[in-house]
């Protein structure tokens, strides 16, 4: 038979240990063993107390293992055993950082959210963002919505965002505002199928790798709904507060309603609703119709006690200064419609969140 560590061990199991009465392999006393050229080397850790009584199991132990064929020498030595446990030699991982993190530089995170698409979120972030920036706010925007990134066109920025260290992204900026958004990060007219956690890890990257600077307040511009994004950004991220926007609609204010309850669950506070497309005024004669209804986001704040924060009037001015990449905040601050952003952005930095 050759000689193996195998038929070492075998043969160290004729040996028996006094202490426990099973085998010296068994007891796990027999260690460290190695078989090279016919020298066969082991240890058995013993308590040093107890070294003269194991000198003749040691004794034993290396005639066992002598006897077997192809053995050109034997080295069994009493070593003692430590009363710790071994070290773990296994690479430890970093631990992972626990709970809701605080972006570097950020003061603050506003999401701003809505249950249902094209009720005008887009337009809210990009008015408001530029509005506090007009109050002297540092501010940022980010366009978390990938499928269907409107924030490079409503600030009139176009471009890539760069990376010069390949490690952290240059953000672009207009209007006082910082800006990044995620669609920049994919080809335009691309159709991207986002996975859930390719979104999340975009998302990480957005608020960690984005060079924001130092700033007072970051708004994100989230998807509709209540999916992935959101989940990830609150769960992952320190969120202030959420905005909810929502048109006066039963079928938006539905919608709302779930985003309030997920905003909730995740404890965020929510700072209130802002009522979109509110009432329409006429640019020809200033005549006020209700399109979507009036009030019906006001009625909703009161049942369930969130506060409205602003009505936002449907008007072709806010429509085309945002299709024209300057938001009407800027491009007619005075205006009646931009008063509505002026008002929210002052009672956001009062309250301390902006
Ligand atoms: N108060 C308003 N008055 C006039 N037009 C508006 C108003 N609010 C939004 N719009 C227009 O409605 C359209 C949809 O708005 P926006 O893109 O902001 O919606 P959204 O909720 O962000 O949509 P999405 O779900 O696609 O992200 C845009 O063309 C925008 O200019």
């Amino acid at each position: 038979m050759t000689l193996t560590k195998d038929s070492v061990l075998a043969a160290l199991r004729t040996v028996a240990d006094p202490q426990s009465g099973s085998d010296i392999v068994t007891a796990g006393i027999a260690r460290g063993v190695t078989v090279e050229d016919g020298a066969v080397r082991f240890v058995l850790e013993i308590d040093p107390a107890k070294a003269e009584s194991y000198e003749p199991v040691r004794a034993a132990a290396q005639a066992a293992v002598q006897a077997l064929d192809g053995v050109r020498g034997v080295s069994a030595v009493l070593t003692a055993h430590s009363a710790k446990a071994p070290p773990d030699l296994k690479a430890q991982r970093k631990p992972e950082p626990q709970g809701p993190q605080r972006v570097p530089g950020v003061n603050h995170i506003i999401a701003i959210a809505s249950g249902k698409g094209g009720v005008g979120k887009s337009t809210v972030s990009a008015n408001l963002a530029c509005a506090l920036a007009a109050q002297g706010q540092r501010v940022g925007l980010l366009d978390a919505d990938v499928y269907g990134p409107s924030q490079p066109r409503m600030l009139g920025v176009s471009g890539r965002p760069a990376s010069p260290d390949g490690k952290t992204i240059l953000p672009l900026r207009n209007h006082g505002v910082t800006m990044m958004s995620m669609g920049l990060m994919t080809n335009e007219d691309q159709a991207v199928i986002w996975r859930g956690p390719m979104l999340m890890g975009a998302l990480q990257q957005m608020l960690m790798q984005v060079q924001w600077g130092e700033l007072d307040v970051l708004l994100v511009d989230l998807p509709p709904g209540t999916g992935d994004v959101s989940m990830t950004l609150a769960q992952k991220t320190v969120v202030d507060g959420a905005i909810i926007v929502s048109t006066p609609q039963d079928v938006a204010l539905l919608d709302a309603r779930k985003g309030i309850d997920m905003f909730n669950q995740l404890h965020v506070p929510v700072l209130g609703m802002i009522e979109n497309m509110s009432t329409h005024i006429c640019s020809q004669c200033g005549h006020e119709e209700h399109v979507f209804g009036h009030g019906g986001v006001a009625a909703e704040c009161r049942k369930l006690g969130v506060p409205l924060m602003g009505e936002v009037p449907l008007h072709i001015d806010i429509r085309t200064t945002s299709d024209n990449g300057t938001p009407i905040v800027v491009a007619n601050p005075d205006a009646p419609q931009a008063q509505v952003f002026h008002d929210i952005a002052r009672a956001l930095i009062s309250q301390g969140v902006a």
